[in-house]
């Protein structure tokens, strides 16, 4: 990995890399906040800094959230460092959208595996972020570093609109390993193949065939995975979402949940007034810290 630049913020650093993917056959980029805990001069730190994954929307690089989340001031009230993933593959060898469109392609790659042609070949995200990332980043920082950073057991997944469906969607397909101990998602897809954005997506990646589709989409996936412990998802929504009636439909989660382990355990806040903004997000990004500060057993 090479570390392209550093700065600081609120009490600690936020360190922009890029490197090399296996999965993707890119160069990617990745943000990472290390929160001012890492920095403490305290050796009787009895576990690593653990770390909470955001998955950013359409059109966006890692620095969206990085600059306009606000993240930061929460990671270091609770103690977790925060990684920003890229939202696709990028490049002029990565096929694009045909048709030229923000909602497909670069800038938007639904955080799966690809199976399609021209797209299979670096459109692999689902790998690249819940497998190669990790592992990535656990080699690079915790190679020689007294402070150690924990990017692989206790890691909290979060995201935003098409990212909030990716945050979910991982969520769900690596419960059964718990490789997540918690989630939340801001204006999320929940319901892919039954709305135009997430149908456009997995025909393009995926083929026409619904059923592979189905391996990816949240209300599928829930039905089949049985839930534990005082597990919960946490989701907001902003009623005034111009997304939301066509594209987000988190009320498909509720009804895909129902007499499932799940029931009563996703929570849907409709916030009163909110858009799908930054101005949104930033806005219930402390709930949702706390939220997964107590699911990492930080508080
Ligand atoms: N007009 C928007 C449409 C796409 C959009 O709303 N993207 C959301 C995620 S689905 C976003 O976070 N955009 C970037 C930003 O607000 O910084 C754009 O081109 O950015």
């Amino acid at each position: 990995m090479n570390v392209v630049k550093e700065l600081s913020v609120c009490g600690g650093r936020l360190v922009k890399l890029s490197h090399n993917s296996t999965s993707t056959k890119t160069c990617m980029n990745v943000n990472v906040y290390l929160p001012k805990q890492y920095y403490a001069q305290d050796s009787s730190r009895s576990r690593p800094i653990p770390t909470v994954v955001y998955l950013s929307g359409l059109t966006c690089t890692p620095d969206n959230a990085s600059e306009k989340a606000f993240w930061q001031f929460q990671a270091d009230k609770y103690g977790f460092a925060m990684v920003f993933p890229d939202t696709s593959p990028r490049g002029d060898q990565v096929a694009n959208d045909p048709e030229d469109s923000w909602d497909f392609g670069q800038g938007a790659g639904f955080y799966l595996n690809a199976t399609q042609d021209p797209y299979a070949q670096h459109y692999q995200m689902y790998d690249y972020v819940h497998k190669e990332l990790p592992q990535t980043l656990d080699a690079h920082f915790n190679k020689n570093a007294a402070a150690k950073l924990d990017f692989l057991d206790n890691v909290a997944i979060t995201g935003h609109s098409m990212g909030g469906y990716g945050a979910i969607c991982g969520y769900l397909k690596g419960y059964a390993e718990r490789r997540y101990k918690s989630c939340s998602a801001f204006a999320p897809i929940v319901n892919p193949s039954n709305v135009p954005w997430g149908q456009k997506a997995f025909k393009g990646y995926l083929g026409d065939e619904r059923a592979q589709w189905q391996a990816y989409d949240p209300c599928a996936l829930i039905k089949n995975v049985k839930r534990v412990g005082d597990d919960k998802v946490l989701i907001h929504v902003g009623d005034e979402d111009p997304f939301l009636e066509k594209h987000l439909r988190p009320e498909l989660l509720l009804e895909a949940a129902k007499s499932t382990s799940w029931e009563n355990y996703v929570q849907v806040k409709k916030v009163h007034g909110f858009d799908h903004s930054y101005y949104f997000v930033s806005t219930f990004v402390p709930e949702h810290a706390e939220f997964h500060a107590k699911n990492l057993g930080l508080i």
